[in-house]
């Protein structure tokens, strides 16, 4: 269920979708349903200097980069926004991509972390920001171990952020609980200007 409502104007909704929640809580799984069942929505690729995961593919679910390539993006101004996430990586979202699509008029979604959120709501106070939640914290757990894709030290640097992260709901227009992985992509999608649903 969508739990909270945008602050001011409960019927809000926008072309430019900024989806965080915390580590595992299932954001890049509600976006693949996105990405199945809503092609006219359009999905950012963030670069990363992380290793990419076992079934990763550049340009799918990120662009891998190294150190030296990210740095040349953030000199050229490249990245709407950029953070280090859970003391390990280098995150960001490629801009020029963003403002196509977004000039195009299709409905466009960022799956960022909260520092990237923020930054984002700084430059684009238009957008829709909406936090993906777990039903508990047991469940967060569960999931970030059933992926399995973490070391032991990983995980519990990711639960660290973990806390931050929820406690961080209130700044955002909208909260959805991911229960269920289509429900909570439809809900996703009935936010958006512009795709079939709205
Ligand atoms: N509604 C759900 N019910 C049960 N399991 C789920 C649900 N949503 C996602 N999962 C599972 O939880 C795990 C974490 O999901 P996912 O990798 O999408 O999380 P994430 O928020 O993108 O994580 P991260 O921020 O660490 O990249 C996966 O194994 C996924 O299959
Ligand atoms: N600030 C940004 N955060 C991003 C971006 N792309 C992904 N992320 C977040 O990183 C963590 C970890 O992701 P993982 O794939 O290593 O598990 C997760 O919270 C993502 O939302 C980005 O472009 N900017």
């Amino acid at each position: 269920m969508i739990e909270g409502a945008p602050a001011g104007n409960p019927n809000r909704r926008s072309r430019l979708i900024v989806l965080a929640g915390p580590t595992a809580v299932g954001k890049g799984t509600v976006a693949a349903d996105v990405r199945r069942t809503h092609p006219e929505v359009w999905l950012s690729v963030s670069a990363t200097t992380r290793q990419p995961r076992p079934g990763e593919e550049n340009g799918i679910h990120y662009w891998f980069v190294s150190d030296e390539e990210f740095d040349a993006m953030i000199e050229r101004g490249d990245l709407l926004e950029w953070a280090v996430v859970h003391k390990a990586a280098r995150y960001g979202t490629p801009r020029g991509p963003v403002e196509l699509a977004l000039a195009s008029g299709h409905p466009a979604m960022l799956e960022i972390d909260l520092q990237g959120a923020r930054q984002v709501r700084e430059t684009m106070p238009e957008a829709l920001f909406v936090f993906l939640k777990p039903p508990s914290w047991e469940e967060l757990v569960r999931r970030l171990v059933g992926r399995g894709t973490e070391s032991e030290a990983e995980r519990e640097r990711r639960l660290e952020t973990a806390r931050a992260e929820l406690a961080a709901e209130s700044e955002f227009d909208v909260t959805i609980v991911n229960h269920e992985v289509h429900a909570a992509a439809e809900q996703l999608v009935a936010l958006m200007v512009g795709s079939d649903s709205s």
